[in-house]
Formats: structure tokens, C-alpha cells, sequence
């Protein structure tokens, strides 16, 4: 797996759906930007693979795995029970009126909240429920803290609790049941 370039074009990427996503365009730019990407299309459909042999979501130490579905955090702190991280929501997560959009949080929380969730040797755990509560306004382009701590575990369910604040600022916060798979669930 070239590990050394995959991150850096990850990062490129992100950069580049910010630039989309900001960007007043002529119909110029969109012909010359449709037909880059169709010919990237082109390139990438022939190497299609199954799920074991992506690196997009799956490359570790890469802030969010090397996918660029979720805002990218950079773990801060991490403990067997509890994660704390820095996140800043480029454009592309706008929702409206300079606020990131609340899908993006949610996913975020579903992200971070996996962490403790899915920490020591047990089976993996999947998201039963996300509770988001939105209490502010969650500001783009700065950097935020987004923690984790699981707080109870009950046979396969994993209770974790959640917060994203912009310095003392509660943004939002967020509990999650993760329950642990059996063995054969998908
Ligand atoms: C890439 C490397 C990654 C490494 C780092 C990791 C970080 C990344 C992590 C990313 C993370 C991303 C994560 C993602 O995005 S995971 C993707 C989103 N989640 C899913 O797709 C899950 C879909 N659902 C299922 O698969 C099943 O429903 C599961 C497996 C969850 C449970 O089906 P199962 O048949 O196994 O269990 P059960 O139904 O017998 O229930 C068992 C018990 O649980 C209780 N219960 C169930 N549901 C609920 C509910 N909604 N509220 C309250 N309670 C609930 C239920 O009452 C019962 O309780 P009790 O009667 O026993 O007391």
C-alpha cells in the first residue's frame, strides 16, 4: 500500500472539494473541470476493488482513515475509554448561514463516538442509535474539540457519550448506543 502518498492526495482532495465548494464558477471552469473529471472516471473504473483492498476509510493514523466523507480530525488524546480531538469544518461542510451543516456533525460524533466504543480486543461494535442534540450554532474554518467517552457497558451494548465546542462553547453534543456484533453479524 503506498502509504507515504495516499494521505497527501487525500489531502489535496479535501483542499479541492472546499475550493468546489466555495467557488463562483463559469461555464468555462465547469466544461474544463467536467471533462478532467470524466477522464479520472475513466481511470479509476477499471480498478474497481472489494472492500478488503480499498484504502479509501481504511488507511490508520490518517486523520479520518483516509476518506473524505467526514470533516478530518486529529486525535489530541486518546485513552482505553475516552478520545479527545481537533476538528475544523472546511467548506465543503457548509450547511447554511456559516454554520456546518448538521449531517456533518452527526457524522462526525458517528466517527469519534466509534473510537472508545470500538477500543480493546473485543468484537466490533456497530451504531445502534445517535442521539445529536444541536445546542449552537457549529462554526466553519476554526479549529473545534470533539470528545468521547464511553460511560457504560451492558453485555454487547456500549453507551458513549459525546461533545463539540468551539473553546468553552457547547456546539453540540451527542449519545450513542454501540452494540458489539456477534460473531458472523456483518
Ligand atoms: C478503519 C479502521 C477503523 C478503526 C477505528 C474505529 C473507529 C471508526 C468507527 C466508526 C463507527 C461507525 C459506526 C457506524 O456507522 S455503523 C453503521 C450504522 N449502523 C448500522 O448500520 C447498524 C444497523 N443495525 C444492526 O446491524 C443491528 O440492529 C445491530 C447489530 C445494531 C443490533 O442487532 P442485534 O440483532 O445484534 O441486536 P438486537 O436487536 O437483538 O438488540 C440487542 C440489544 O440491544 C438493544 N437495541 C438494539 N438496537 C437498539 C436501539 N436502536 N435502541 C435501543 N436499544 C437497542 C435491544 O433492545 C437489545 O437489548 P436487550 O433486550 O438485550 O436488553
Amino acid at each position: 500500500m503506498p502509504d507515504s502518498a495516499y494521505p497527501a492526495m487525500i489531502d489535496i482532495l479535501r483542499d479541492f472539494l472546499d475550493d468546489l465548494a466555495s467557488a463562483s464558477l463559469d461555464e468555462t471552469t465547469i466544461g474544463a473541470l467536467t471533462a478532467d473529471l470524466s477522464d479520472w472516471r475513466g481511470r479509476l473504473e477499471p480498478l474497481k476493488a472489494g472492500e478488503d483492498e480499498r484504502m479509501f476509510g481504511r488507511v490508520d493514523d490518517v486523520p479520518g482513515h483516509g476518506q473524505v466523507m467526514c470533516p478530518a480530525f486529529a486525535i489530541e488524546e486518546q485513552d482505553a475509554t475516552s478520545v479527545r480531538a481537533t476538528v475544523s469544518f472546511g467548506d465543503y461542510f457548509l450547511g447554511g448561514n456559516a454554520a456546518a451543516h448538521g449531517g456533518a456533525v452527526s457524522l462526525l460524533f458517528d466517527e469519534v463516538l466509534g473510537i472508545p466504543a470500538n477500543s480493546g480486543p473485543a468484537m466490533m461494535a456497530r451504531t445502534a442509535y445517535l442521539h445529536v442534540n444541536y445546542r449552537a450554532i457549529t462554526p466553519m474554518n476554526r479549529p473545534l474539540t470533539v470528545t468521547a467517552t464511553l460511560y457504560a457497558v451492558e453485555g454487547r451494548k456500549r453507551f458513549v457519550r459525546g461533545e463539540l465546542k468551539d473553546g468553552e462553547r457547547l456546539c453540540a453534543d451527542a449519545d450513542g448506543l454501540f452494540l458489539e456484533l456477534l460473531p458472523g453479524q456483518q
